[in-house]
């Protein structure tokens, strides 16, 4: 059977893992590809970058490794970053929002700095994330999903599961 290809994004701290990993817990058959963990793993981190406080990926190294799985789909990618990926790899675009006070919150919860909150909270004002994902992808397979509470994250995923259900009816 034919899987489709998922990349979830959004501000760090908004529930991407969360929804990776509540949707493939429901879906076995796909493997969650967290590109932080995934890249650190698979040597293809090329530095460290101070102002952020946060490490360089080599993007063409992670597409390499990551082609032959896209080309048998059922993965979801969960970074803050989307536009790498090819379009002709993806399927749905699930960008995660999170009001900012609540963001702040959990940003404050994880220890990181001023600077880091501060250019966080401005990246989900600025709906950065939203924009990179309707300019890279046609805006018919992005979605924008908010996630504050565990009862939106679960509705979510049933909306999710929904969306999975139309797209194996119309693809296998
Ligand atoms: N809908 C939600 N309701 C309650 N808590 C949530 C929800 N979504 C995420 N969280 C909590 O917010 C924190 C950040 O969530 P998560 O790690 O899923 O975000 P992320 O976007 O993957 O972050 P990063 O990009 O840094 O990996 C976690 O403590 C998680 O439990």
């Amino acid at each position: 059977m034919k899987l489709p290809n998922i990349i979830i994004t959004g501000t760090p701290g908004s529930g991407k893992t969360s929804h990776a990993e509540e949707f493939v817990s429901r879906h076995p058959e796909f493997k969650h590809i967290n590109v932080s963990e995934y890249a650190k793993l698979n040597g293809c981190i090329e530095g460290y970058d101070k102002d952020r406080d946060s490490s360089i990926v080599d993007e063409d190294k992670l597409l390499d490794l990551l082609e032959p799985l896209a080309n048998k789909g059922g993965i979801v990618i969960d970074w803050h970053c989307c536009e790498i990926f090819p379009e002709r790899w993806i399927d749905l675009v699930v960008v995660i929002r999170c009001d900012n006070s609540i963001l702040y919150d959990r940003l404050v919860n994880r220890g990181y700095s001023e600077n880091k909150i501060s250019e966080n909270i401005e990246c989900e004002i600025m709906c950065v994330l939203l924009f990179e994902a309707q300019e890279n992808y046609n805006k018919q397979i992005v979605v924008e999903l908010h996630s504050e509470d565990l009862n939106m994250l679960d509705n979510n995923i049933d909306r999710l599961d929904q969306w999975l259900n139309n797209w194996l009816d119309n693809n296998n």
